[in-house]
């Protein structure tokens, strides 16, 4: 599908596409696609047979490529098969809570040549595109961002958090459980279908995990690198068994090497589908020989593991971080979708940037299942709720009195917030390991 967007300098065409194949190599259009995402994000000039390889994960996850052509390029200019601008999306599930899976519309892969950034093409794709999304009955948005500045104006909220953490795992290394089940080292190439499955037990179990797309399975279990397709000689595996000897987690790895000291292990991946097996990936991490640290990017904000260590000081929480914003498109479906822990009613009215979704809305909870009316736009509210702070408000991961207290909800009675509070809060804290 092909659009035009009147630029101030000139006119670009804006095409929609999936990546494509011509015999063993990727068409051209692909190939420059990815040309401009690498340049967009400081990376090496992708291979061609690496470009082959994306593209095949890509059509499993229907990817949808946007790029954005100058048709007058200059002499000297780069070649005009690569956008100026980049853009993609599928769809995957997120978990809303309860174990059901909602439908979500994923953003990736935005870049803007620094030659044509701020001349509003970010804003003009991703208003077509959320607009889209909504049109087709898509009721959320999700992306991961590079800064926390960019897609707040575009009605997207922080919602899941983590925390890159360091282990000590020197002698001071234990855990106050005793140990259940067993653990084995896995040939990492097994991964490639134990890890989906394990996944998607993962996936279920825990409110605001997304989807993961074809590339994990393929990186986790080492048959890709980070950052080619290349396989990944480096990485090793070790799964988790329950008492009745069925894989329950498995965690993927990597030696930092004997030049970096203190001698450390990087977790690429740790998925338990189970709470016991969490910790038992970790006792298995605590007892590598020689290791003397561990270094996770994504423990989550409770973590049992800080609870569970006999020393706890051995944790060290080296940053903050979140992962998943999250962009209401119909709030109807995605408050009818997630459950609830406390009964009550609050009318609000969502204020949205890009007026996909503003309007007043009542909320009624009962038993746990939530109620959505449309009411008409001059009906009285309790509070008004930018539609970015429902965002982060939805999984419960910030509550709406922290919200309140940073200002977002101007004009709210004390009561009106103790009443979002208590609709909003979960019993779980979301959270996401997917990066997409
Ligand atoms: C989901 C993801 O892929 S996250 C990755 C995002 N990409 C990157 O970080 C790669 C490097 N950066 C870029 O390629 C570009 O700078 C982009 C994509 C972030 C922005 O693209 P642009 O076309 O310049 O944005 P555009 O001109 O449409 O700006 C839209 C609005 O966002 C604001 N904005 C854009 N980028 C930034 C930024 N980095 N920080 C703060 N504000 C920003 C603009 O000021 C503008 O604000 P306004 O319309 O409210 O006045």
């Amino acid at each position: 599908m092909t659009t035009h967007m009147q630029d101030n300098r000139q006119d670009l065409r804006i095409e929609r596409f999936a990546a494509g194949l011509d015999g063993d190599a990727p068409d051209a259009r692909t190939l420059g696609w990815f040309e401009a995402v690498s340049f967009g994000f400081y990376d090496k000039k992708p291979d061609p047979a690496d470009v082959a390889a994306y593209t095949k994960a890509y059509g499993a996850d229907r990817r949808v490529l946007w790029g954005a052509y100058d048709d007058s390029p200059r002499p000297g200019v780069w070649d005009n098969q690569v956008p100026v601008a980049t853009y993609a999306t599928m769809v995957n599930t997120l978990n809303v809570g309860g174990g059901r899976l909602m439908d979500t519309h994923l953003i990736t892969a935005v870049t803007v040549r620094a030659t044509h950034r701020r001349r509003g093409l970010l804003r003009r794709m991703i208003t077509d595109d959320l607009k889209h999304a909504a049109d087709q009955g898509l009721a959320m948005a999700a992306l991961t961002v590079s800064e926390a500045t960019i897609y707040g104006r575009f009605g997207f909220g922080a919602a899941t958090f983590t925390r890159e953490v360091e282990i000590d795992v020197r002698e001071r290394f234990g855990l106050r459980a005793p140990a259940t089940g067993s653990m084995e080292l896995a040939e990492p190439a097994s991964l490639q279908e134990l890890a989906p499955e394990l996944f998607n037990r993962f996936h279920i179990r825990v409110p605001g995990s997304i989807g993961r797309q074809a590339s994990y399975a393929l990186r986790v279990s080492g048959r890709w690198s980070q950052d080619s397709a290349a396989e990944d000689k480096a990485l090793r595996a070790a799964v988790h068994y329950d008492g009745d000897g069925r894989p329950d987690g498995y965690v993927s790895y990597r030696f930092a090497g004997w030049e970096n000291k203190p001698y450390t292990v990087k977790v690429i991946d740790l998925v338990a589908a189970s709470q016991a097996a969490y910790l038992e990936l970790w006792r298995y991490l605590g007892s590598l020989d020689l290791m003397e640290r561990i270094q996770f990017p994504l423990c989550p904000e409770q973590d049992p593991l800080a609870w569970g260590l006999t020393d706890s000081r051995g944790y060290e929480v080296k940053a903050g971080e979140d992962v998943l914003w999250l962009r209401v498109l119909d709030p109807v479906t995605v408050l009818q979708t997630r459950p609830y822990v406390h009964d009550g009613a609050c009318t609000v009215r969502i204020s949205d940037p890009l007026d996909i979704c503003g309007g007043v809305y009542r909320l009624t909870v009962q038993d746990g299942r939530g109620t959505v009316d449309r009411l008409a736009s001059d009906a009285d509210v309790d509070a008004v709720v930018p539609v970015d702070s429902l965002g982060s408000l939805f999984l419960g991961g910030v509550r709406a009195r922290t919200l309140a207290a940073a200002g977002h909800f101007s004009g709210a009675s004390e009561e009106t917030v103790d009443r979002l509070d208590s609709l909003f809060a979960t019993d779980t804290a979301p959270y996401c390991i997917t990066h997409f």
